[in-house]
């Protein structure tokens, strides 16, 4: 399903189509439930991508049961259930699990085929499965029908024990292997990194990797970057990721060079660890970080003409006063921040009672990503 946004000279014209399942998180904690939320990867990116007012195509798949009311419709399957993952913050550190939390896929939904994707072309493609939905012959038909596709890791090296805890497998074991050539990037948290060769699969893709509070790395052929973080109050590191990868691609379909829009991808991974599972933006935020975008990418476009393509990549100059411009948005307003502080979530969400409001309680018992 495409989502229309009224076109006004800021809204980009490039197509993307995100591929993953919606899902229902649980979030536990101390053996009580703290909250339940949509989840999945492709509902955090649309939301990220709704605010920078970039349509996109949508495809993923439910059960009967799916129970948040979203803007772009999944497909139902009536006879599965929707993928539901609940997520631990105080199992301890499982080696071959996610460090900040140990999570278990409880229902599954279908793994979205071949036939279930749009019979068109995009300019971008996200690969961004949760729970092992992104068959290998997926991942090839999404190749083919865009120009330039953007995986998250976890799409690809997901396994799952009998109880349905998450495990990693190495990416060369994983059956995607043979379709890095043909990927434009790979995002992986600084975990699941350790899965895969840097130096080997950055000579086909440009690797993306996320450092929670430390911001993110980029590799590509012949370089690498640092791309500083921003300051955040970690509530719930739910989301951190496939946010960023939103506010990346999102950067980038708006025009900008690599390093600003992984600025971009940052800046919205520090906003949504300061929620509870999927964050409402304030609009007053995302108007000014939409004009922040505009006049960067015209500063920038004087800049690209004079050089090569590989340029896209190197840190033009005016990066930091990028940064601190995105910044200092976030004081945009003493009433905006007040908001932002107060702010739940989205509405539909439910956060048992007693941790409503409570801006101490923290879901990073394991490893804390906010010292
Ligand atoms: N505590 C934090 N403070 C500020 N930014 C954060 C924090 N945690 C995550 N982020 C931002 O979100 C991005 C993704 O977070 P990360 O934890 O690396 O991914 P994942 O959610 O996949 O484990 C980071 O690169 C960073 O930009
Ligand atoms: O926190 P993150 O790694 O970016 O992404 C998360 C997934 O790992 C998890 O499986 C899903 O249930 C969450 O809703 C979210 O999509």
């Amino acid at each position: 399903m495409v989502t229309t946004i009224p076109q006004t000279p800021n809204t980009p014209i490039q197509s993307v189509l995100i591929v993953g399942n919606y899902c229902h998180d649980v979030l536990l904690q101390g053996g009580a439930v703290v909250a339940e939320t949509l989840g999945g990867a492709a509902s955090f990116i649309s939301n990220v991508l709704t605010g920078l007012s970039v349509s996109f195509h949508l495809t993923s798949k439910v059960g009967v049961d799916f129970k948040y009311p979203v803007n772009h419709d999944p497909i139902v399957v009536p006879t599965s259930k929707t993928t539901v993952f609940h997520a631990y913050f105080d199992q301890g550190y499982s080696v071959n699990a996610h460090q900040d939390r140990v999570l278990k896929r409880i229902e599954v939904c279908d793994p979205i085929n071949p036939s279930d994707l749009p019979d068109r072309k995009f300019d971008f493609g996200m690969a961004v499965g949760v729970g092992g939905e992104i068959l290998p012959e997926t991942l090839e038909r999404m190749v083919e029908i865009c120009d330039a596709v953007f995986v998250d890791i976890q799409a690809l090296i997901r396994a799952f024990d009998e109880n349905g805890t998450v495990k990693l497998v190495r990416l060369k074991e994983s059956g995607f292997y043979h379709l890095l050539p043909r990927l434009k990037f790979l995002k992986a948290s600084s975990d699941e990194a350790l899965f895969m060769e840097v130096e080997e699969v950055r000579q086909w893709c440009c690797v993306v990797v996320t450092h929670g509070k430390d911001g993110c790395e980029v590799y590509w052929k012949d370089g690498e970057m640092k791309i500083a973080p921003f300051g955040a109050n970690q509530i719930d590191p739910t989301g951190a990721g496939d946010s960023f990868l939103g506010g990346f691609v999102g950067g980038l379909v708006h025009g900008l060079v690599v390093p600003d829009a992984a600025l971009v991808g940052n800046f919205f991974g520090s906003l949504t660890v300061a929620h509870i599972g999927l964050p409402k933006f304030d609009l007053r935020l995302l108007q000014r970080i939409k004009e922040e975008v505009q006049t960067r990418k015209v500063q920038c476009t004087c800049w690209l003409e004079r050089r090569d393509d590989e340029v896209s990549f190197t840190k033009p100059a005016g990066h930091d006063e990028f940064h601190a411009s995105l910044s200092s948005s976030k004081l945009v307003s003493a009433e905006c921040r007040r908001d932002l502080s107060r702010s739940p979530g989205s509405v539909e969400q439910v956060i048992r009672p007693q941790y409503k409001g409570q801006q101490k309680f923290l879901l990073n018992s394991v490893y804390d990503k906010s010292n």
